[in-house]
């Protein structure tokens, strides 16, 4: 089944996300690709969105965001998406003050498993505010730093307000808050979507139902149980689950019920909700530096 591509685009209020979207969607629409943009605001209305081209697919997502109160909408903008269009990738503008890691995990519900690939997070930091930043509160200082932390491809932008030395000292501060993602410098957010279209994931590794995003810092993996699973051995397996799996989220069912859970975790705190819609029993975790093969063969012994 073809995947969709999703960008995920973050960074502080104001650094240029809006341009960098007006770019890549004029360059996408040279490649005559079918794209689609979800855009959130904070404020009640968007003024952004006039920004987009008529003919490009939009969801506004209003009033809150999507990291946190409006999670749950993303997912059924994204489920509308994909049941209006047939679209080559979709681009998520989040709010300035957006985590990167809430808005990745509200992309990953196991409903889209087989229909999105999350190909990468693009954060855009606006280079006066970076230098400015001890101006900030500590909590906007640690958003800037996770937006930073986070991403594939990080573009410094604005750099046309900086001096040669300015660049430099900017530069080496991002590349050790994230020494592995790719860092360009731009100015109005200029760069070619090469640049920030990362290659697709192999086909081996699509095998075994890992959905693995290979150039994302932080993976997913996809376990589809065939059977009930035994829940005090579950919840064995969360109490020594390593701390770098950060969520969890899925669909579940137990030997001793005949009743469909729709389980999540996240900051070590399990939650079971009943579902009353029996779905597959498919579980994606989030996390760093996953073992697939080690989570592989642990949930396996759930069952029983
Ligand atoms: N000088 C300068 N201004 C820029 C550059 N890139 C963007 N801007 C301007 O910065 C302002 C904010 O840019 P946007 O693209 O709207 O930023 P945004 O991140 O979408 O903003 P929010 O949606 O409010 O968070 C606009 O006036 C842009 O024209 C740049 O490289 N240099």
């Amino acid at each position: 089944m073809k995947q969709v591509e999703v960008y995920i685009l973050s960074g502080f209020l104001g650094a240029g996300k809006t341009t960098l979207l007006q770019n890549i969607l004029s360059e996408e629409q040279q490649n005559h690709r079918k794209i689609a943009v979800v855009m959130n605001e904070l404020g009640e209305v968007s003024i952004d969105s006039n920004m987009i081209p008529e003919e490009t697919p939009l969801k506004e997502l209003l009033n809150g965001c999507v990291c946190c109160t409006i999670q749950g909408q993303l997912e059924v903008q994204l489920e509308n998406m994909l049941r209006e269009y047939d679209l080559d990738a979709i681009y998520i503008e989040t709010t300035g003050v957006a985590h990167p890691i809430e808005v990745l995990d509200a992309c990953l519900s196991p409903l889209f498993a087989e229909k999105l690939e999350v190909k990468a997070i693009l954060t855009i930091v606006d280079a006066n505010r970076w230098q400015n930043r001890t101006g900030l509160s500590i909590q906007l200082r640690k958003l800037l730093i996770e937006q930073v932390e986070h991403a594939d491809v990080v573009l410094l932008n604005k750099v046309d307000s900086l001096s040669e030395n300015e660049k430099a000292k900017t530069v080496s501060e991002i590349q050790s808050i994230n020494p592995t993602g790719k860092l360009f410098m731009t100015e109005f957010a200029r760069i070619p979507l090469s640049s920030i279209q990362i290659n697709k994931m192999n086909k081996k590794q699509q095998h075994e139902q890992a959905h693995v995003h290979k150039h994302l810092h932080l993976r997913s993996y996809v376990h589809t149980f065939a059977h009930p699973i035994d829940l005090e051995k579950f919840e064995d397996f969360l109490r020594e689950m390593p701390d770098t799996i950060f969520r969890i989220k899925g669909y579940i069912r137990f030997s001793h019920s005949k009743e469909s859970f729709l389980f999540q975790y996240s900051y070590g705190m399990p939650l079971y909700m009943k579902e009353p819609v029996n779905r597959k029993q498919t579980l994606v975790f989030i996390g760093e530096n996953l073992d697939h093969s080690m989570l592989q063969k642990q949930l396996n012994t759930l069952v029983i």
